[in-house]
């Protein structure tokens, strides 16, 4: 198999639940809009990995101008750019359709900023062995589904990155979408893959509400040298 390493950062939602005038992907953390923490993840992890971003045109011109300026961290972490779909499916469609030829793909949400290195890289190396590596972590809450309660031993929440052989992953993605496709593991298990589950972290957090800034910038206090 092709050694390429590629990781697609979706980015193409509006951020509706942030109820902010600014994209929350553009929200300043420790001044720096929150897509430049991600994107350095990941090549702070694998200087090798090849960065496909994905953003709704609408606006990839801001994108450029924040390029602009922070151009030092900019070219720290060149990307190709794509343009965002109407879905988050659609949107990694669009990143995949970017790849020419085999590899590893990691698809990861612009909005998770604090994902560790060690995790994308074991992320990589099960996808290798594997064919998939889906990062989550066990619920520290009790679960019911529908009412019921279950058995919380059983029950992961997923995360990104979500790792796969190309090959696999563009298999997956020719089906039609179902609104069952909340993440790119289930459009590959549709699909008929076997998915692998890997450890992942409380702190690789998805910016999905207010409330979830606080906790960010509590995380880049914790980490301030
Ligand atoms: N059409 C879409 C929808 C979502 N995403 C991305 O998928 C990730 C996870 O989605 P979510 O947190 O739900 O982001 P939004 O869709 O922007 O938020 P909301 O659902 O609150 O509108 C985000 O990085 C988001 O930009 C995407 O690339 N394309
Ligand atoms: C992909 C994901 O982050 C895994 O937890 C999640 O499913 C995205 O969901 P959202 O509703 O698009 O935020």
């Amino acid at each position: 198999m092709s050694s390429n390493k590629y990781a697609i950062v979706v980015a193409g939602g509006s951020g509706s639940r942030m109820q902010s005038q600014l994209p929350k992907q553009f929200i300043e953390l420790d001044g720096l809009p929150i897509l430049f923490h991600t994107l350095l993840r990941f090549k702070k992890a694998d200087e090798s990995i090849q960065l496909i971003l994905v953003l709704p045109k609408a606006h990839q011109a801001y994108w450029q101008s924040l390029c602009e300026k922070h151009a030092a961290v900019a070219q720290q972490v060149p990307h190709w750019l794509v343009d965002g779909g109407q879905t988050r499916f659609q949107s990694s469609q669009n990143g995949l359709a970017r790849i020419e030829g085999d590899g590893l793909v990691s698809i990861h949400d612009g909005v998770r900023p604090f994902v560790e290195a060690t995790v994308i890289q074991n992320s990589y190396q099960t996808a290798q062995t594997l064919g998939s590596a889906v990062v989550s972590v066990p619920s520290k809450d009790s679960v019911r589904v529908n009412g019921v309660a279950v058995d919380r031993a059983t029950v992961r929440l997923i995360q990104t990155p979500q790792t796969f052989q190309v090959s696999i992953l563009k298999k997956a993605f020719e089906t039609e979408e179902l609104s069952t496709f909340t993440d790119d593991a289930s459009v590959v298990e549709a699909a008929g893959f076997p998915i692998h589950l890997i450890d992942g972290s409380y702190e690789n957090i998805k910016i999905t509400t207010p409330e979830d800034l606080l906790f960010a910038n509590m995380l880049l206090e914790k980490y301030r040298d």
